[in-house]
C-alpha cells in the first residue's frame, strides 16, 4: 500500500528543510521564497523498533520497513487560486495524497523572511485553508458541468452530481471538507473520486525553535486551533541535523532538546493514526517485514496486500501477536505452548500481529 503525504504552506516556512530530515534527501532549502518549484518526492521508511527483534528472533538475512511517500511542493501565497505567486497548478503534484500535511512557522528568527512580514501562525494557516477551498472550488467548476453532461446522457449517477454540489455548497461557506462534508450528508467515497484537497485528512506540523519546543502554553493555543486535527511541534532545521548524527549521538542531542520522541517520528506515527493505519508482520530467514493496512481489515484483505493470489486462495492464518511471541522467546516455543492462533477469514487484524498465511494457489 503506497502512502503519501503532501506538504503544503506558505513560502519559505521550512517545508523543503522537513522534507530533508524525513528523508535525508538535500532538495534546495534556502533562505529565499519559493525556493522550490518541481516537486520533490521521497520514500521514508517508518520507524519500527519490532522489526529488529523479529530479525535477530528468526535469525532474518534482512528488514523491510513499511514506507511513507512524502511530496514537497512549491509554496502558496494568499491569492495563489487567481495566480499569485507560483499559483496553485502545482497542487495538482498532490492530488492523490492520501493526507496532507501543512507546515506552518512558529520559528522567530528575523533572518528569515517571512513573506507577509509577520510570524503569525494563525493568520498563515487560514490563508492556506482559503486556498484549498478555492482550488477545490475551481476543480468543481470544471467537473460539474462534466458530470451534467454526463448524467444526462445517463453515463452517470445523478446521486454523484449532487454530491459534487453539496461539496460546492460546503466549500462556498468557506469550510474544509474534512470537516464539514459528514454534516452535509455527502458519501465519503463519491466524494473521495474527486480528488479534492480539503477532503483529506490535515496533520499540522509547527516549525518552531528551541524556545517553541518547550512552550506549553503556546502549544497548547496552537493545538486548539486546529482540534480537531493532530498538531505536531518540531523544529525542522534541527531534525535535519539530528539525521545526520549516529543513532546514540542523535538520542543524546534529543533528550538534551527536552523531547523523549524526535518530530519526525512522532509524524509518523501521527500520519499513520489519522490515517487509520495498521502493521502487521511477517518473519522468516530471507526477510521481517513490516506491511501497512487499514484498520479494520480482515486477514484476506492482509494476504492481498502480500500478494493478490494469497488473498484469492486464502485458508487460514497463523497468528500471534508481537508481545506474546516476544515472551514465548521464539515461535517453536509459542506453537509447543500452543499460542498460535489459527485465524479464518473474518479475523479481523490487529496492530502487531507476526503473520504466517496458509493459501492454495
Ligand atoms: N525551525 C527553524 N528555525 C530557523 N530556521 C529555519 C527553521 N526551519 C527552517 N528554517 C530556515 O528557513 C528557510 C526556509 O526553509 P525551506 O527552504 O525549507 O522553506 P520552504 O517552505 O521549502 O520554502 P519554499 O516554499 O520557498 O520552497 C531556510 O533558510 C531554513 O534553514
Ligand atoms: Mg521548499
Amino acid at each position: 500500500m503506497a502512502l503519501t503525504i503532501g506538504i503544503v504552506g506558505l513560502p519559505n516556512v521550512g517545508k523543503s528543510t522537513l522534507f530533508n530530515a524525513l528523508t535525508r534527501a538535500t532538495v534546495v532549502a534556502e533562505n529565499y521564497p519559493f525556493a522550490t518549484i518541481e516537486p520533490n518526492v521521497g520514500v521514508v521508511p517508518l520507524p519500527d523498533p519490532r522489526l529488529g527483534t523479529l530479525a535477530e528472533m528468526f535469525d532474518s538475512e534482512k528488514t523491510i520497513p513499511a514506507t511513507v511517500s512524502f511530496v514537497d511542493i512549491a509554496g502558496i501565497v494568499k491569492g495563489a487560486s487567481e495566480g499569485e505567486g507560483l499559483g496553485n497548478q502545482f497542487l495538482a503534484n498532490i492530488r492523490e495524497a492520501d493526507a496532507i500535511c501543512q507546515v506552518t512557522r512558529a520559528f522567530a528568527d528575523p533572518d528569515v523572511v517571512h513573506v507577509n512580514g509577520a510570524v503569525n501562525p494563525k493568520d498563515d494557516i487560514e490563508t492556506i485553508a482559503t486556498e484549498l477551498v478555492l482550488a477545490d472550488i475551481q476543480t468543481l467548476e470544471k467537473a460539474i458541468p462534466r458530470l451534467e453532461k454526463e448524467v444526462r446522457g445517463k453515463k452517470t449517477e445523478a446521486e454523484v452530481l449532487e454530491t459534487a454540489k453539496g461539496a460546492m455548497t460546503v466549500l462556498e461557506q468557506g469550510t474544509l471538507l474534512s470537516l464539514g462534508a459528514a454534516q452535509a450528508g455527502l458519501d465519503p467515497e463519491i466524494l473521495a473520486t474527486f480528488q479534492l484537497m480539503t477532503t483529506k485528512p490535515f496533520i499540522y506540523v509547527f516549525n518552531v525553535d528551541d524556545a517553541g519546543l518547550t512552550d506549553e502554553a503556546m502549544q497548547a493555543e496552537l493545538r486548539e486551533l486546529v482540534a480537531p486535527a493532530e498538531a505536531i511541534f518540531l523544529d525542522a532545521k534541527f531534525e535535519s541535523e539530528l539525521v545526520e548524527l549516529e543513532p546514540d549521538e542523535a538520542a543524546e542531542m534529543l533528550a538534551e532538546s527536552g523531547q523523549s520522541e524526535s518530530g519526525l517520528d512522532q509524524l509518523a506515527s501521527v500520519g499513520f493514526r489519522t490515517l487509520g493505519l495498521q502493521t502487521f508482520l511477517t518473519a522468516g530467514p530471507k526477510e521481517s517485514r513490516a506491511w501497512t493496512i487499514r484498520q479494520g481489515w480482515t486477514a484476506p484483505q492482509a494476504a492481498g496486500v502480500i500478494h493478490t493470489d494469497f488473498e484469492k486462495g486464502f485458508i487460514k492464518a497463523e497468528v500471534i501477536s508481537f508481545d506474546e511471541l516476544v515472551e514465548m522467546g521464539s515461535i517453536q516455543e509459542a506453537r509447543a505452548k500452543g499460542k498460535m492462533r489459527m485465524e479464518g477469514k473474518d479475523y479481523v487484524m490487529r496492530d502487531g500481529d507476526v503473520v504466517e498465511f496458509r493459501f492454495n494457489v
